[in-house]
């Protein structure tokens, strides 16, 4: 389907992935990756006695019976693994950056004006990512166009599950009580679509031409959230 073809109205809620659908994969994988790569090792040495810390080894000891944290880690990191202790590590480390102001997030141009036209229109807005809601909180409350955690309802993280598991889906559901027809799911990666739609949410993927996304066939494309805004009848600019 194309990103000018109308799909239908409806939706009440709108449940946003991160990487790739609001923020490029490239500020990810070359600014956030790399600073928590670079963190970790002083993360563990110098806050093993933070309960967060000690509860994330604990889980990697659990996961990787006899691996030193640090070596597991950096194997999970270049797997790019979307895994619990490791994005509750991440976040810790980038709590750092964000509050020296190295770090700050930049979201594609659409972004930033569509959320807040549909926030203001009164449409649910939630996020679900591997990243943690700790570092989902960080990200969205330091964006170069400011705070936007007011705008959301809530956080989903990999505590709810994976992201490529219809279960994970029915759970939000469950804990929330949203009408699936009703939910409609924005991410880059197919999968995850597919997984969202077998539990009965409405689907779109975003394509980013900066982030060369390869255009799926299964769920409806668009290339901004302008183009779901016409998708769907949101609310456009
Ligand atoms: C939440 S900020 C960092 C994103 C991250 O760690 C990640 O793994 C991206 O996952 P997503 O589910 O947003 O594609
Ligand atoms: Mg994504």
């Amino acid at each position: 389907m194309t990103a000018t073809a109308c799909v239908s109205a409806g939706i009440d809620t709108v449940l946003l992935d991160i990487e790739g659908t609001t923020i490029p994969v490239s500020f990810v994988h070359s600014v956030l990756f790399p600073y928590a790569r670079a963190a970790m090792p002083v993360l563990l040495a110098q806050r093993a006695d933070d309960p967060a810390v000690r509860a994330a080894v604990a889980e990697i000891a659990d996961l990787a019976p006899g691996v030193p944290p640090l070596a597991q880690l950096n194997a999970w990191m270049d797997a790019d693994e979307k895994i619990g202790p490791l994005k509750a590590l991440q976040g810790l480390a980038w709590a750092d950056g964000y509050r020296t102001g190295a770090l700050r997030a930049t979201l594609f141009a659409d972004v930033a004006p569509a959320l807040r036209r549909w926030h203001a229109a009164g449409l649910r807005l939630a996020v679900y990512s591997s990243g943690s809601e700790a570092a989902q909180r960080l990200i969205y409350g330091h964006t170069t166009e400011g705070d936007f955690i007011p705008l959301f309802d809530g956080f989903y993280d990999l505590r709810i599950g994976g992201k490529r598991a219809a279960e994970s889906y029915r759970a939000i559901l469950a804990e929330t009580g949203w009408t699936p027809g009703r939910t409609l799911f924005l991410s880059d990666i197919v999968a995850e679509l597919d997984a969202a739609a077998q539990a009965g949410l409405r689907t779109c993927q975003l394509v980013r031409a900066e982030d060369g996304t390869v255009a799926g066939t299964a769920h409806p494309v668009a290339a901004t959230l302008d183009d779901v805004s016409r998708l769907f009848a949101l609310p456009a600019a």
